[in-house]
C-alpha cells in the first residue's frame, strides 16, 4: 500500500497472509479474505500450480510471532475458470482457498461480510485497502499491516481513455487514482467498504495497478468486483 499507515492491529480480521514455500521457509506473496469457516477469497493471479501455499489469518506484524495467528494448509485451490494469465484485463482474477479445517473465530479472526450480488457502489464511496504490499513501487515490503482510504471511482471515469479505457471491465471496482494505491504484494487482499448498516462488506479483489509505477495519477488500483461472482463463490464452496 503506497501512502498508507498502519492499520490498527487486527482491525481487518478477515485479512489473510497468502505464503508461499521457498526452500525451507514461507514468504508472504498476496493478501486474502476469510469469507468462511474454511474459505479464502484471494485473487487468480495469485496463483500458480507450482507453488505450495500456507495460510495465515491473525497476521499483524509479519515479523513477529504474536500468538494470534492461525496458520493452515490448503486441502483445495479453485481459481475461477474464465481466468486468463495473459490477460488480467479480461477479469476474473478472483481464487477460493478450501483450508485443511476451519479457523477458530475470535476477535482477531472473523469472516468478511461480502456483498449482494450486482451491488455497485457509487462514485466517491469511500473504502480502505489493506495489505502488506509494498510501501511504494520497488520499494520494500512493510512489516505491519497497511490501510489506506480509496475512494471509488465509477466505471464510467475509470473507463476514459486517459485512465484505464478498456482495460478496465464492469466485473472490476476502480479506487484510488491519487498518491494513495495498492503495490506488489497487495494482490488478493480486500477493499473493505462500510455499509449503512455499520458494517464492513469486502466489495474488491485487488487485481492490478500501473506498470509505470503502483501510485499513477488517474491509473486507479483495480479490483476484481466481489458482487458479479457471488453466485461462482456461493456454488464453489458448496461444490467443493
Ligand atoms: C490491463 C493490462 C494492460 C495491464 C496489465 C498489467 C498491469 N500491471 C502489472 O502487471 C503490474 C506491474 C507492476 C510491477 C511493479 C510495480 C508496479 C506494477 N503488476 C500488477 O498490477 C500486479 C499483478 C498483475 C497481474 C498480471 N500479471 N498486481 C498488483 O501489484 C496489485 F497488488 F496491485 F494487485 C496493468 C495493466
Amino acid at each position: 500500500v503506497v501512502n498508507g499507515e498502519d492499520a490498527k492491529a487486527y482491525s481487518w480480521p478477515w485479512q489473510v497472509s497468502l505464503q508461499y514455500l521457498s526452500g525451507s521457509s514461507y514468504y508472504h506473496t498476496c493478501g486474502g479474505t476469510l469469507i468462511a469457516p474454511n474459505w479464502v477469497m484471494t485473487a487468480g493471479h495469485c496463483i500458480s500450480s507450482r507453488n505450495t501455499y500456507r495460510v495465515v489469518l491473525g497476521e499483524y506484524d509479519l515479523t513477529k510471532v504474536e500468538n494470534s495467528e492461525q496458520i493452515f494448509g490448503t486441502a483445495d485451490i479453485i481459481v475461477h475458470p474464465s481466468w486468463n494469465s495473459n490477460c488480467v484485463a479480461c477479469g476474473n482474477d478472483i481464487a477460493l482457498i478450501k483450508l485443511e479445517r476451519s479457523v477458530i473465530i475470535n476477535d482477531k479472526v472473523q469472516p468478511a461480510c461480502l456483498p449482494d450480488p450486482g451491488a455497485v457502489l457509487p462514485n466517491n464511496y469511500s473504502c480502505y485497502i489493506s495489505g502488506w504490499g509494498r510501501l511504494y513501487t520497488n520499494g520494500p515490503l512493510p512489516s505491519k499491516l497497511q490501510q489506506a482510504l480509496l475512494p471509488v471511482v465509477d466505471h464510467s471515469v475509470c473507463s476514459r481513455s486517459d485512465w484505464w479505457g478498456s482495460s478496465v471491465k464492469t466485473t472490476m471496482v476502480c479506487a484510488g487514482g491519487d498518491i494513495k494505491s495498492g503495490c506488489n504484494g497487495d494482490s488478493g487482499g480486500p477493499l473493505n467498504c462500510k455499509s449503512s448498516n455499520g458494517l464492513w462488506y469486502v466489495h474488491g479483489v485487488t487485481s492490478f495497478v500501473s506498470s509505470y509505477g503502483c501510485n499513477t495519477i488517474q491509473k486507479p488500483t483495480v479490483f476484481c468486483r466481489v458482487s458479479a461472482f457471488i453466485s461462482w463463490i456461493n456454488d464453489t464452496m458448496t461444490r467443493y
